[in-house]
């Protein structure tokens, strides 16, 4: 058998959860079956043969028998793994179907989600994507005595608009026959048989749905449903209107084209049917080495990362909705397009250095060292250090200093100056970000220069001081042998632009010289070539000016050069740009992921509300929203505990972590925890709290946890958080008058476009850190709370509310009887 003539074995995305609850000696079967499968199905050792229809196989593994779907050629799907005496009943309960709207082989087991919507369930639904505690015995998805579902045709047909499962609904137990009560109306009652048809949802479903009268049973159903109906039924119990759930969620995902639904071959080939793509992606499956984000790229990830951009291109979302693994599989994508070899012509850069590590570390994870090998990954600070360091500029051999350390110095000036006009925050703000960030060399090109999102007009006579002072203040620091980071991205920006303006101007000599050899004098930069073919960015909102002048200029103006992705809800350095004015010119491509892979549908809706009513830039001219922002995670609502004091409120803490700590070594298993802070002084003292205890824990710092400590509870400042996730989050000191600081206050009067701008940056810190949160996100203050929790958080804190421990089943319990689907947008 040829090469191409080998068979492939793929696992459709939902299936991984059932194939590793299998016992190990299964799945140690299943990895011997699917070698020699794919290397010649027919082997007689597998006892190969045709079970119904003409795409339904089986083949044997060791005591049980694989189910397997023939999509063509020599394409196969693996359906289910029964025990041997079970493989012929009951196979009428898969169905294999073509989605109509979005054109996805979609393969699901009908009969799982009647029982899971039938029973009052002992368990109320894991989140998807939680991991699956591998079961004793083995056992079919659902219980092989189960009466089968009534047949719903050939494979190859869809089903009939309404098929049996609606006769079968009344028979599910629903509510009403159990209680006799009034009949409850059904959760989707708002929608009809076709609307849900519309949206995309799986047509075996469409009855059983509309059925549905409790949270608990909608649940059940979507856990075994196809991934676009759990996607489109959750958000429209979320209270999304159709129109929303058609904008957001369907019409991203729909097929372009009329969909054949009998076209097997075609439909397994769309991005919409997820499903592994390589033998390594199962073999991993099988091995419990397995990251989903590495093979199940939701068809609207997928489509970003693998378009042809004709210029730059950006990609928005809100937390955990996959942007960085967007920009990590784009970075693959195109380093695939590439040549061989050993240049690193990709430049992967985000904001700092923890996040830089671990961008190269899944990076890594995802394309191994000959990935790697290709692409450049450093955060843009080190980025432009080292471009200013080869350059000449690098030879004066200056200090860096922080913007921290770079306002006091401008305090200090103002003070020796005996100058009072003018605060040193605002005068270091307008320094970095107006003059810096646009490359401001001239006193008559500080007069015109753009002061997008700076708040406070400044009158011609104004900007003349301001440049004097700045003038001193450069010289300042020069005298000093220090320079900020602004200022070298600036001084690299500079490098930079220089040598595109030579490839520029070597470019025009070539053309007018018409492809003649020129003189020898002309050709000084004729082997100049810009850095980097493409460009990818992460946590694009908090780069200033001067990273994008610099960036701009690294890479020519061609087909993707530039790839960002960022979130301006969470920005957190007061760097508002305008891209389009540094040649950044992304009108046209720009995409939004909507879908959140971390949060849970509870804490999602909490985070929200942290928000307020602020309006957020693209990083252009327009406003970006979070519109569509949704989850199909589930987990406890987040929990609230004021204290009397600081001291109280680390001890209460320090309690629930030991809480957790113990129940999750109860149940063998790591959690990881982090607290989150307002300041740097509460960072030691949570810590010393923690340690006292007895409970390993690590300060973060700009490089993220220290070495040996990746398993200690992190404890940090709020700015820490950037980028990073945690299974159970606890955002403490949430107090009054530190939250956001009380020194914005005075800025209420004097400056009211400061005094929003630093609110809204507050705000989006704490978004940021309650978003870290997976499973679960504790909030606690002492005293007052901050006004950015509800009005009513004190109330809250004094209900009795989910345990903060790790024991997700009781959490959601305590959830259950308390209306779970509150609009998104509810507040905490
Ligand atoms: N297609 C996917 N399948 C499974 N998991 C995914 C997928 N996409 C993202 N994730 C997971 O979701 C989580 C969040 O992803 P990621 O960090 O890329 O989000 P983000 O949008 O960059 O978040 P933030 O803006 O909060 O930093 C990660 O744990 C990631 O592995």
């Amino acid at each position: 058998m040829s090469v191409q003539d080998k068979a492939t074995l793929r696992l459709l995305d939902k299936a991984d959860k059932e194939i590793r609850k299998l016992p190990r000696n299964v799945k140690g079967a299943l990895y011997d079956f699917q070698y020699k499968f794919r290397e010649n199905p027919a082997n007689p050792t597998n006892g190969f043969k045709q079970l119904k229809g003409e795409r339904l196989f089986s083949a044997r593994v060791g005591e049980y028998r694989a189910i397997l779907f023939h999509v063509g050629n020599q394409d196969y799907i693996l359906v289910a793994l029964r025990p041997r005496g079970q493989v012929y009943e009951h196979l009428e309960r898969y169905r294999f179907d073509i989605n109509q709207v979005t054109g996805a082989l979609e393969i699901f087991d009908v009969v799982a989600s009647e029982e899971a919507t039938a029973a009052e369930r002992a368990a109320p639904a894991q989140a998807p994507d939680t991991e699956v505690v591998p079961e004793a015995e083995p056992a079919p998805a659902t219980g092989a005595e189960a009466e089968p579902a009534p047949a719903t045709g050939a494979e190859a047909e869809p089903a009939p608009a309404t098929g049996a499962e609606v006769d079968s609904v009344p028979e599910l137990g629903d509510e009403p026959e159990e209680t006799g009560g009034p009949t409850p109306r059904p959760l989707l009652a708002d929608y009809t048989q076709e609307q849900l048809r519309e949206l995309g949802v799986a047509e075996g479903l469409v009855s059983l749905a509309l059925s549905i009268t409790t949270e608990s049973r909608l649940l059940g159903l979507v856990e075994y449903a196809p991934r676009h109906t759990e996607e489109v039924l959750l958000a429209l119990a979320d209270g999304r209107g159709f129109d929303e759930v058609m904008e957001e969620v369907t019409r991203p995902v729909a097929a372009p084209e009329p969909v054949d639904t009998t076209d097997y071959s075609a439909a397994f080939a769309r991005p919409a049917t997820r499903v592994t793509t390589s033998d390594t992606d199962l073999r991993q499956v099988l091995e419990d080495d397995f990251a989903a984000w590495k093979v199940f790229l939701h068809p609207t990830q997928h489509k970003l990362v693998k378009r042809d951009y004709k210029g730059p291109a950006r990609v928005s979302g809100g937390p955990g909705t996959g942007k960085t693994i967007v920009a990590l599989h784009r970075v693959k994508h195109l380093v695939e397009q590439l040549g061989p070899g050993y240049t690193k012509p990709v430049l992967l850069t985000t904001f700092n250095k923890n996040l830089a590590a671990d961008l190269r570390h899944r990076l890594l994870d995802l394309g191994g060292p000959q990935l790697l090998d290709r692409v450049d990954v450093v955060n843009i600070d080190q980025l432009a250090s080292r471009i200013v360091s080869e350059s000449d500029q690098g030879r004066q051999r200056r200090r860096s200093i922080n913007d921290q350390q770079a306002a006091r110095e401008w305090q200090d000036m103002l003070t020796e100056l005996g100058e009072q006009n003018w605060d040193a925050d605002f005068l270091n703000a307008e320094w970095s970000q107006v003059i810096l960030g646009q490359s401001v060399r001239t006193r008559a090109e500080y007069f015109r220069a753009r002061r997008a999102g700076r708040g406070q007009r400044v009158s011609r006579a104004q900007r003349a001081e301001i440049w004097q002072l700045v003038e001193r203040f450069t010289m300042r620091l020069e005298e000093r042998g220090v320079w900020t980071f602004r200022q070298i991205a600036e001084a690299a920006a500079r490098v930079e632009g220089d040598r595109a303006a030579k490839i520029a101007a070597n470019r025009e000599r070539e053309a007018r010289a018409g492809g003649q050899m020129l003189h020898h004098q002309d050709q000084s930069h004729a082997n100049l070539r810009f850095r980097y073919k493409h460009v990818v960015v992460d946590e694009a909102q908090d780069l200033n000016p001067a990273h994008w002048t610099l960036l701009r200029a690294m890479v020519d103006h061609t087909e993707n050069d530039i790839f960002l992705v960022g979130d301006t809800h969470q920005r957190i350095y007061g760097n508002q740009v305008s891209l389009s004015s540094l040649g950044i010119n992304i009108v046209g491509r720009s995409a939004r992921l909507t879908l959140s892979y971390r949060t849970t549908r509870e804490i999602l809706g909490s985070a929200l509300g942290l928000l307020g009513e602020e309006t957020w830039d693209d990083l252009d001219e327009g406003t970006d929203t979070l519109r569509g922002y949704r989850s199909v995670l589930r987990g406890p609502r987040p929990s609230f505990h004021g204290a009397g004091t600081w001291e109280a409120e680390i001890d209460d803490l320090v309690s629930r972590i030991g809480a957790i700590r113990e129940q999750a070594q109860t149940e063998g298993k790591f959690a990881s925890i982090a607290v989150a802070v307002p300041h740097r002084d509460m960072v030691g003292e949570v810590e010393r709290g923690l340690v006292r205890a007895g409970i390993s824990a690590a300060s973060l710092r700009p490089e993220g946890p220290p070495a040996g400590h990746e398993e200690s509870v992190h404890v940090g400042t709020l700015h820490r958080y950037k980028g990073l996730e945690y299974q159970h989050m606890m955002v403490a000191g949430m107090t009054d008058g530190l939250v956001p600081h009380s020194s914005v206050d005075r800025h209420k009067d004097t400056d009211p476009a400061r005094y929003r701008s630093e609110l809204q940056m507050a705000r989006s810190l704490l978004f940021v850190a309650a978003t870290r949160a997976r499973d679960s996100l504790l909030v606690s203050w002492h005293g007052e709370p901050s006004r950015f929790l509800p009005p009513n958080a004190t109330t809250l804190a004094a209900a009795p509310v989910p345990p903060a421990r790790g024991n997700k089943a009781q959490a959601e319990e305590a959830n259950l009887g308390d209306g779970l689907f509150k609009p998104p947008n509810a507040l905490l």
